[in-house]
């Protein structure tokens, strides 16, 4: 089948390629044309594993181009996923929802004949009744220009797999036609047997916002407990593997650490919450404020510690801090607490040098005033205070005795909860890690902080 894919980010630069390696023919449309001339030569504009290789795979077999003009999107394919931004407005916790209109009133004029517009950003419930309503009335095609929602779950850093075996689909449609199109879309994909589950728009665009509320209290809901653990000396990561056996609880998304960040579960809280505050039910996700509070105090929590492992005045403080994505396997820094961490403890006057396997062209562009590294050995240098803020496999596997030499103190917080305190130790460091006692390279507690 013949597809176009609208906004080529993240989202819509995977899902394009995953669509033509499922056998279709895809057209990717952006407005920004670097962005179309990167993809257009092969070279995928962020990092994300596994997906160069399908960009290479179907610029060569000719099922995926790119362009820059609705025009031609419109009269190339019949169905239009539309994967555009939906960021946090400026000065409110809205979703700001230019982009996803700007789609329907750039594509809608061309569409003369029948058409299926499939959202599949993250939106406020009742965004997609409400572009039902501006497709319609704006394509001279009427009420042949239809739209569905189609809710998407991807994680950065497993994109591909996510994509081409996604745990569910979610369909909010209105027609037999519309779910008939996009069963024949995803056949490959339902084939492996996978849940498809079929809504109305409200409940389709509630289950991605409801999926990430819950995602992001499980978070803050464990780095809660590391708050706790960190007043009574126990220690977050044992309580997590204890309570993640009850299969009711689960083991996944129980990592303490400096919280989530991203292009995603963040604003998304935020968004859901102010959603609800408009429609009147503002007190049943007031708890998703409190979740919001936790996150960002776990940053809080490193910039104090790190000030205090440098005597109460970080200024003049060499700090090493490993990691800039807000995650590791992505480039994005997208709310990164590795380097909100980085800045706080940069205007305190400490020397900060950052490093990451993928991040640093991000990083830089966005953050020219830190200092930064081409790989770990070189960011220690003679650092005071060594901080884990992503955990990359390359900072799990680095040796801390070859570390050790370089640093002045031998100081390490895992903001990740990822190293092996006991390797690090043996080493020679002291070991702070959130929600767990901080312990000296003698075996003993530190009580530093
Ligand atoms: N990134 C993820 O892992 C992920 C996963 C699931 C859902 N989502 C949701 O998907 C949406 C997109 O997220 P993203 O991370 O890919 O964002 P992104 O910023 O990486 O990509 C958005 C793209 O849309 C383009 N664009 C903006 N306006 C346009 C227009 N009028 N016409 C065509 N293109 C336009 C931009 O140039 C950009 O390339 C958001 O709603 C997000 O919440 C993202
Ligand atoms: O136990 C955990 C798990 C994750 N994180 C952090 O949480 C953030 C988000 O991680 P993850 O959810 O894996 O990454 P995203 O790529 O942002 O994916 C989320 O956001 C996407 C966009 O909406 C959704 O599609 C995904 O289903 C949802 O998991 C990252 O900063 C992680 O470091 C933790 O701190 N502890």
């Amino acid at each position: 089948m013949r597809l176009t894919v609208i906004g080529t980010g993240y989202l819509g630069a995977t899902h394009a390629a995953c669509m033509a390696e499922l056998g279709h023919d895809v057209l990717g449309v952006d407005i920004d044309p670097d962005k179309i001339a990167s993809l257009r030569s092969g070279r995928l504009p962020f990092y994300e594993p596994g997906l160069q290789e399908l960009l290479d795979r179907h610029i060569a077999t000719g099922r995926l181009r790119f362009t820059t003009s609705y025009e031609e999107a419109a009269a190339f394919a019949r169905v239009h996923f539309s994967c555009v931004g939906t960021p946090q407005s400026r000065g409110s916790d809205a979703a700001d929802l230019t982009y996803v209109d700007a789609v329907i009133d750039a594509l809608a004029p061309h569409l003369t004949g029948p058409a299926l517009v499939v959202g599949k950003s993250t939106v406020p419930v009742g965004t997609a009744d409400r572009l039902a309503a501006r497709l319609a009335a704006l394509a001279p095609a009427g009420a042949g220009a239809e739209l569905a929602w189609n809710p998407e779950f991807l994680r950065e850093g497993f994109a591909v797999r996510d994509t081409l075996r996604p745990d569910r689909l979610v369909l909010g449609v209105r027609s037999d036609r519309a779910e008939a199109l996009l069963r024949e879309v995803y056949a490959p994909v339902l084939a492996t047997g996978i849940p498809l589950i079929t809504a109305d728009f409200p409940t389709a665009e509630l289950v991605k916002t409801a999926a990430n509320a819950f995602l992001a209290t499980k978070i803050s809901f464990i780095n809660a407990m590391a708050e706790v653990c960190e007043a009574t000396g126990a220690d977050v990561s044992v309580l997590a593997t204890a309570i993640g056996h009850d299969e009711r609880i689960g083991a996944r998304f129980l990592r303490a650490g400096v919280g989530f960040g991203g292009g995603c579960l963040p604003k998304d809280i935020r968004a859901f919450a102010a959603r609800a505050e408009e429609l009147g039910t503002g007190r049943s996700l007031a708890f998703l404020k409190e979740v919001d509070a936790v996150n960002l105090r776990r940053r809080d929590r490193v910039v104090d510690l790190t000030r205090r492992l440098c005597a109460g005045d970080p200024a003049g403080a060499r700090v090493a801090v490993l990691g800039a994505a807000f995650k590791p396997d992505s480039d994005d820094i997208r709310d990164s607490p590795a380097l909100d961490i980085a800045v706080r403890l940069h205007l305190d006057g400490a020397d900060v040098t950052v490093y990451d396997p993928q991040a640093m062209d991000n990083a830089r562009k966005t953050h020219p005033l830190l200092g930064y590294a081409l790989s770990a050995e070189e960011a220690v240098v003679d650092a005071d205070v060594v901080l884990h803020l992503t955990e990359w496999r390359e900072f799990r596997d680095l040796d801390p005795a070859a570390l050790a030499s370089r640093v002045r103190a031998r100081r390490i917080v895992d903001g990740r909860g990822a190293l092996d305190a006991d390797r690090w130790m043996a080493a020679g460091w002291d070991f702070h890690a959130l929600g767990r006692p901080a312990r000296s390279s003698a075996g003993t507690a530190v009580r530093a902080e």
